[in-house]
């Protein structure tokens, strides 16, 4: 039977470790969120938050969670925090971002290390976040303008394709692999019924692909990581072995992290033992390449007129308005990351980049939701001040319009605990809820947290 096969390959795998593993295979999964620190510290968030226990030891801004359905939590709704698997937050702290880093997240739907990047580049350098499943690429755009993060360029594209065009581009690459998902079979109890030597090996063959195509984008003397959430060794350390024998100008080197059972020598593997669900982590540095040689944008500010139009409505709305890049794209209006750091995106299948301010209607601009998810609520000139308790947020989210004191009719942004939730247009008294209907959700007080 298969499910033996899988318990006999981890015997092997695991040598004397294999009784931990098994006083695990029954028990409940982690669950644990991530603080999202471009909104709020923990040391804010916490206290709002009854259900948040002890640190993950996988990374400094993640807690472990008791609850479920965390998503509709109004602060999860403002972005404060992450839903996420505590062991998947590993890569990210291999990864090492650095302030002013170029970054690429090659596989990263629906965001979750993506948004750990973000918050690891506090607002600096770039992240290229690109996922190849067009409907997942849009999960991940409403995460990153959920997180409110500003520097991010956000792609649907292949990673050969990607990878070849910005060959030598990035100082750090994750290749967070599609792969057969041991370590999500305590989550999905029936997943285990689906398992077979087949399927991991051409999960194998998958990542071997993308791997090799990741490397190209690495610059020399840059380093990529390449995580799993399986425990497949030929998804793992037969992937690792395979590109190192391909890729001499690469050399595995230490993950830096103090977590979890070594492997390789210098990758690591997670197991629910070590309070996460699964994951498996190796680290490598480029020795020499090529450097990036391609354009760079070229960056060209909207006509005059078109400008006064966009900095009048921005001045109408927000308190001290500050956005460098101004780019008009057909009807849409972006405030792009850091024109010096972006490559030419001509031709390439671009979901976003940067902040989307708004859309040009026929006598006037529609601000957009990004414009408050990307801002706090005290860039605003009016703002509905909420705690995550009031039944007022619970209504914002569900979409209900709300009476409001003091406003003057016009544009203003819903906050709760000092963080953006979304939008709202004053009409005689009266907040007309703006908040996208596809985010929506009922209820939460319902659910009794
Ligand atoms: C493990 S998930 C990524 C999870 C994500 N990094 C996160 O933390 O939220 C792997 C992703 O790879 C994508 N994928 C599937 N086939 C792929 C391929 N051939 N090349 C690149 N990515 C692929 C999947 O759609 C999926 O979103």
């Amino acid at each position: 039977m298969k499910m033996n096969d899988y318990f006999e390959r981890m015997k092997t795998v695991l040598g004397e470790d294999y009784d931990r593993f098994l006083e695990t295979v029954d028990k409940p999964a982690y669950k644990a969120i991530r603080v999202n620190t471009l909104k709020i510290q923990p040391e804010e968030l916490l206290p709002l938050l009854s259900f948040a226990g002890d640190q993950v030891p996988f990374a400094a801004t993640g807690y472990y969670v008791d609850v479920e359905k965390l998503g509709k939590h109004p602060l999860h709704h403002a972005g404060a925090f992450y839903v996420q698997e505590p062991s998947a937050m590993s890569a990210v702290t291999a990864l090492h971002v650095e302030p002013g880093d170029k970054v690429l997240d090659l596989c990263a739907a629906p965001g979750g290390k993506s948004t750990q990047i973000a918050a690891d580049l506090n607002g600096t350098g770039l992240l290229w976040a690109n996922e190849i499943v067009r409907p997942r690429a849009h999960i991940l755009l409403s995460n990153i303008e959920r997180m409110g993060v500003k520097n991010a360029v956000v792609s649907n594209m292949k990673p050969d394709v990607l990878c070849d065009r910005l060959e030598g581009f990035f100082d750090k690459v994750l290749v967070d692999a599609p792969c057969s998902g041991e370590g999500m079979f305590r989550k999905d109890k029936e997943a285990i019924y689906e398992w077979s030597v087949e399927h991991s090996l051409s999960c194998a063959e998958r990542q071997k692909a993308i791997i090799h195509s990741a490397a190209a984008a690495v610059k020399p003397g840059g380093v990529m990581v390449y995580s799993t959430c399986t425990f497949s060794p030929d998804e793992n350390e037969g992937v690792v072995r395979h590109f190192l024998s391909e890729h001499p100008e690469f050399e595995l080197i230490d993950t830096g992290c103090r977590f979890g059972t070594p492997t390789l020598e210098h990758a690591i593997r997670i197991y629910p033992f070590h309070g996460g669900e699964g994951h498996f982590v190796a680290k490598f540095r480029k020795l020499k390449g090529k450097n990036y040689k391609g354009k760079m944008f070229t960056y060209f500010e909207p006509p005059r007129e078109e400008r006064i139009e966009i900095e009048k409505f921005i001045c109408d709305i927000l308190r001290n308005p500050y956005f460098r890049h101004y780019h008009v794209i057909d009807e849409r209006i972006l405030n792009l990351p850091d024109v010096e750091l972006l490559p030419d995106l001509e031709g390439m299948n671009i979901l976003r980049a940067g902040v989307k301010l708004g859309d040009f209607k026929k006598n006037r601009i529609e601000p957009h939701h990004n414009l408050a998810t990307s801002l706090t609520p005290y860039d605003f000139k009016q703002r509905l001040i909420m705690s995550c308790e009031d039944i007022a947020a619970a209504r914002y989210i569900s979409g209900e319009e709300l009476e409001i004191d003091n406003w003057i009719n016009g544009w203003g942004v819903a906050t709760v605990n000092g963080v953006t939730l979304g939008l709202g247009k004053a009409v005689d008294g009266h907040l007309k809820n703006k908040y996208p209907k596809g985010l929506r959700t009922l209820a939460w007080k319902d659910l009794q947290i």
